[in-house]
């Protein structure tokens, strides 16, 4: 500690253990330190701020009350967990947030003891700790585990089926609801006002007869509170509050920033708690910023900003977004096809939905995290005639594969996936990549898979989406800025199935499927100052193959390359099986893939990911150039190509 350092009390906090060594009061001091100390780390590197400084009072509570990494303690989606990385030993790593080679925005087990449980998709974290209790029931060494879970991602199916097991098992364990009424965007549907419903009564706790234990030994003001609740919810028919028909005692709400409320229940949960309690916590998102609470989206993730004013950095664009093309375009493709409806999972904004949204608001539905549902729901939309546009994250889509497979495909069901964030985001990293979705969904009968190589061929592909009434049919393209091509006035509706060339050379072909195009149009232009002509075409279609265009490079090339963002097992793989069933691989070309590397790539810049993947225009110029230093010397004759 320094003597003018303006965090006195947090420079006493080495690890959690110090925690103990503090009084209530200047456990209050810390909260009010340690909330500094985060907008100030944030405001450096960018982040999500929001939700972490509205957990900090319990962050201290927790860790203060609980002995971690002892007792487990899971943050769910983890997104809100930076106050707990200061805490545990990693405040001085707390600048390389999120960038390469530095702390992931996420709880990951790898980087401390501390995290016990990974996350960044959201609402695993009462499953988790479920896992854990029974591992300790076991004779596992693990002490209490605790859940915190917010009001957003409480809205998933995962958060009840483990509540309804954790009710079942009746193992001691704790969930904390952080209800802070916000998801990213405002929370929809019937559990977010049930838990205003709940709050709304006022600073009271709720306890079943059967916590009467813990209620005795809360402090006064919230017993009392308990006390009165509980005679309002027994007169209720079924009596209690949802969480205890789940098995649940259930404790709150009570005020998630006052250090003493939150000490004395969470002491008092410790000490009398016999099976699983939920404790809900009232906070508010962004709290103690003012820029931050007055913000609409309380600054939930934000770039780097000045502390004095809230002010963000943003990078300038060149080109408008994907995002921003697909919201617009989809927006106006609705105003003349009223069957048009568009489906999100708690992200308006950043699927662009919020812009249909505002101009059709009864055909844009935001369904929660609950993107298994969401999926279901856009094939129950399309059976019933409307056309659905269900516009997930790559990485998020993950989560509804089975109803993917057996609501949508099975049935054939017209349902248009726009999947945004495909291929490497950035700063999220390797939770947030968009690398799977061409592999599960191009092995998919009756799926239609295109991905887009530039805004305008996005445009195509949404009006050959609104126009497939055939089947499902799923279009691609990635987080951020596109190349800055000019976007048509009218999309047009591409023959299924087919690809195009976009460039003519000799020898050498790149077969490329979505927005590295621009990668691959690089590349061509780096290994032409060599003299070496390379011939570049987009696939469009990963399902169905355009087989004639691919035979026809196979024909007239010495080599192909097939290019994607996505996993080993999507589109090249799809090329290489169809060669091999064709014959095409026995004609003695040279064949191969570049798609990302068979690991998961932790968070830094896109640029910086993709160069660790070794797909930069730089490596797929070196693949072309040791392809063409084969060629040459074999005694292959080289046609040159007939394509345009
Ligand atoms: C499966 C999944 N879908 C969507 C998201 C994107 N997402 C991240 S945080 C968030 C909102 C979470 O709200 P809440 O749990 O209330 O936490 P808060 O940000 O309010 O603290 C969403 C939708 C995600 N991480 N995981
Ligand atoms: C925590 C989370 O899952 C989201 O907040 C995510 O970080 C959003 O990413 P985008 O910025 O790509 O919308
Ligand atoms: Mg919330």
């Amino acid at each position: 500690m320094t003597p003018d350092s303006r965090t006195p009390t947090l420079d006493r906090v080495a690890c959690p253990a110090d925690l103990k060594r503090l009084n209530d009061a200047e456990l209050t001091l810390l909260a009010d330190e340690l909330r500094h100390e985060t907008i100030e780390t944030v405001s450096r590197t960018g982040g999500h701020l929001g939700s972490s400084l509205g957990v900090v009072e319990l962050t201290v509570a927790i860790h203060s009350v609980f002995t971690t990494p002892f007792d487990k303690l899971i943050w769910d989606v983890g997104h809100q967990c930076y106050p707990h990385k200061i805490l545990t030993g990693r405040r001085e790593q707390m600048g390389t947030l999120r960038q390469k080679g530095g702390l992931s925005g996420f709880t990951k087990r790898s980087e401390s003891d501390y995290d016990a449980f990974g996350a960044a998709h959201s609402s695993t974290s009462i499953s988790a700790a479920l896992g854990f209790a029974m591992g300790r029931q076991m004779g596992m060494p693990v002490g209490d585990t605790i859940a915190v879970i917010g009001d957003g991602a409480i809205t998933a199916g995962m958060a009840y089926e483990a509540m309804n097991h954790a009710g079942h098992l009746k193992e001691r364990l704790f969930v904390i609801l952080n209800d802070n009424d916000m998801s990213i965007a405002p929370p929809v549907g019937a559990m977010s006002a049930y838990l205003n419903g709940i709050a709304e009564k006022g600073p009271l706790a709720v306890l079943r007869a059967a916590a009467e234990g813990i209620e005795a030994a809360l402090p006064g003001p919230v017993r009392d509170g308990a006390r009165r609740a509980r005679a309002l919810v027994t007169g209720m028919p079924g009596g209690g509050t949802l969480f205890e028909q789940f098995g649940f005692e259930y404790i709150g709400p009570i005020d998630g920033h006052d250090m003493g409320q939150l000490l004395a229940t969470l002491r008092a949960a410790k000490a009398r708690a016999s099976g699983p309690v939920l404790i809900h916590c009232v906070t508010v998102k962004g709290k103690g910023y003012a820029p931050a609470e007055g913000a609409d989206d309380k600054y939930h993730g934000v770039a780097k900003f000045d502390v004095a004013t809230g002010a963000q950095v943003k990078s300038k664009s060149n080109a408008p977004s994907y995002t921003q093309v697909f919201g617009d375009r989809l927006t106006a493709m609705a105003a003349r096809d009223p069957k048009i409806v568009a489906i999100t999972a708690a992200m308006p904004g950043g699927t662009g939905l919020d812009v249909m949204a505002r101009r059709f608001p009864a055909r844009v539905f935001d369904v929660g995290i609950a993107e298994q549902h969401g999926v279901t729901f856009a094939a129950g939309l399309a059976a019933s005639g409307m056309r659905p546009f269900c516009a997930i994250y790559s990485s998020f889509l993950q989560r509804g594969y089975d109803q993917i497979v057996h609501d949508v495909a099975l049935q054939n069901l017209p349902v248009r996936f726009a999947i945004d964030r495909a291929g490497l985001v950035g700063q999220d990293g390797a939770t947030h990549a968009g690398a799977f979705d061409i592999g599960f969904l191009a092995s998919l009968p009756n799926m239609t898979v295109m991905a887009a190589g530039d805004e305008a061929e996005l445009v195509h592909m949404m009006a050959t989406a609104a126009a497939h009434d055939q089947g499902p049919i799923a279009f691609r393209y990635p987080r951020g800025e596109g190349v800055g091509v000019e976007i048509p006035a009218e999309g047009q509706v591409l023959e299924i199935g087919k690809g195009r060339v976009v460039r003519e050379g000799e020898a050498l072909a790149i077969l490329s499927f979505g927005a590295h195009l621009s990668e691959a149009l690089l590349a061509a232009d780096l290994l032409a100052e060599e003299g070496i002509m390379v011939t570049v075409a987009d696939a469009r279609f990963a399902k169905p193959l355009d087989t004639a265009l691919i035979d026809r490079l196979i024909a007239d090339h010495g080599a192909l390359v097939t290019l994607e963002q996505g996993a080993v097992g999507g589109f090249g793989a799809q090329v290489l099986q169809y060669l091999a069933g064709s014959g095409g691989l026995d004609r003695g070309r040279l064949i191969r893939t570049m798609t990302l590397p068979d690991k998961f790539i932790d968070q830094a810049s896109p640029a910086q990911m993709y160069a660790e993947a070794g797909l930069t225009a730089a490596d797929i110029a070196a693949t072309l150039r040791g392809l063409a230093a084969k060629l040459e010397h074999r005694p292959l004759p080289l046609a040159r190509p007939r394509l345009i």
